[in-house]
């Protein structure tokens, strides 16, 4: 199976009135900051003129997900006139991408609710992306070596459910590809004893260097990377931050990482292309590519989902989409399923 087995593209007349329907949709809320509810029911209200075809897979996607854990939009409508890829990392504004921001939530729409964390790219709900100099070494996406395969926020109690990632640029080798590894791909390759050992709450990961970069190195609760039914498990990895606590889940989790290595999908993302990951159901990394630092450096826009966004309430100021940071939420013991302990 490819990606091209998991593609929607939209038509030509479908692209041009999405971009009308959602340029009009930003012009009623420019200027707000995202993180508002009316700016977000304009998304909702721009999401009715996404195609049906859309709508249809991408509710059938958050409803039962399918074999690559991965659905490719092609044809998403991006603003005409694009500002140069920001340097610093992020573009101070959404304003100027309009269509791209609005498009984006509209389509995050169709798949749950738009979640943020403070901690993490400023708590923006629509973030940037960008090779950053200076970072490009970092197991972060900041950076431009190997990005190692990753839940995304595996650590996190609210971890998103879905991240779709916007491409408005390609790295100008077309270098960097967005890859993607499924657990409906690798179950049936996995050996019964790999799969009872990654059951057990055997794992803990390192909360991402963007979360806890001046503090301490933080760890999640020891948890399991396979959960749920044993037909059809959810998948919790991270071949860079995650540390098995046993030489058994350690065997079992190389095993995983070579079964997931072989079952890898992927695609050099071009402008209007979006991927949408389920992250309960596929791990993503990215490979490595060459930035110029020019303004014409690869640039996508990422937001995530949850498919609940109440489940968060205690950790979200009230009105907001944006989760408080981690290790203040560790503190004050609002997430039990956190422990804030350095692993041994
Ligand atoms: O750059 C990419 O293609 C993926 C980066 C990534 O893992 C992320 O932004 O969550
Ligand atoms: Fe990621």
């Amino acid at each position: 199976m490819e990606l091209a087995d998991v593609s929607v593209r939209l038509t030509t007349e479908q692209t041009e009135s999405l971009r009308e329907a959602c340029a009009g949709a930003a012009g009623k809320v420019t200027g707000q900051p995202l993180d508002r509810e009316a700016v977000l029911a304009a998304a909702r209200g721009a999401a009715r003129a996404l195609p049906d075809r859309l709508i249809e897979a991408l509710g059938s996607f958050r409803v039962a997900g399918n074999p690559l854990g991965t659905l490719v939009v092609e044809g998403v409508p991006t603003d005409a006139v694009l500002p140069p890829t920001p340097a610093g990392g992020d573009l101070d504004d959404w304003s100027a991408l309009p269509v791209a921001t609005m498009v984006q939530l509209a389509i995050c729409a169709e798949l749950g609710d738009v979640i943020g964390y403070a901690d993490e790219k400023q708590g923006r709900l629509v973030q940037d992306v960008v090779p950053v100099a200076g970072a490009e070494t970092r197991q972060e996406n900041s950076g431009t070596v190997w990005l190692e395969l990753h839940t995304e926020n595996g650590f996190h109690p609210y971890k998103p459910d879905h991240l779709t990632l916007l491409c408005l640029r390609s790295d100008p080798a077309a270098e960097g590809r967005t890859v993607t590894g499924a657990v409906r791909q690798v179950l049936p390759r996995l050996s019964a004893e790999c799969v009872q050992r990654l059951r057990r709450p055997d794992f803990r990961i390192r909360h991402s260097s963007s979360f806890s970069a001046t503090q301490p190195a933080r760890w999640s609760a020891p948890l399991a990377v396979l959960t749920g039914p044993a037909g059809d498990p959810e998948l919790t990895a991270d071949f860079h931050a995650m540390r098995p606590l046993t030489a058994a889940a350690a065997e079992a989790l190389a095993e995983l990482r070579a079964a997931i290595e072989d079952a890898l999908v992927g695609t050099v993302l071009l402008p209007g292309t979006m991927i949408i990951v389920d992250n309960r159901a596929a791990v993503h990394g990215r490979t490595a590519f060459t930035a110029r630092h020019d303004g014409t450096d690869r640039w996508l826009r990422r937001c995530f989902t949850v498919a609940d966004l109440r489940r968060s309430r205690g950790a979200r100021p009230t009105g907001s989409r944006v989760c408080l940071p981690l290790h203040d939420l560790a503190d004050a013991g609002s997430a039990p399923a956190l422990a804030s302990a350095a692993a041994a």
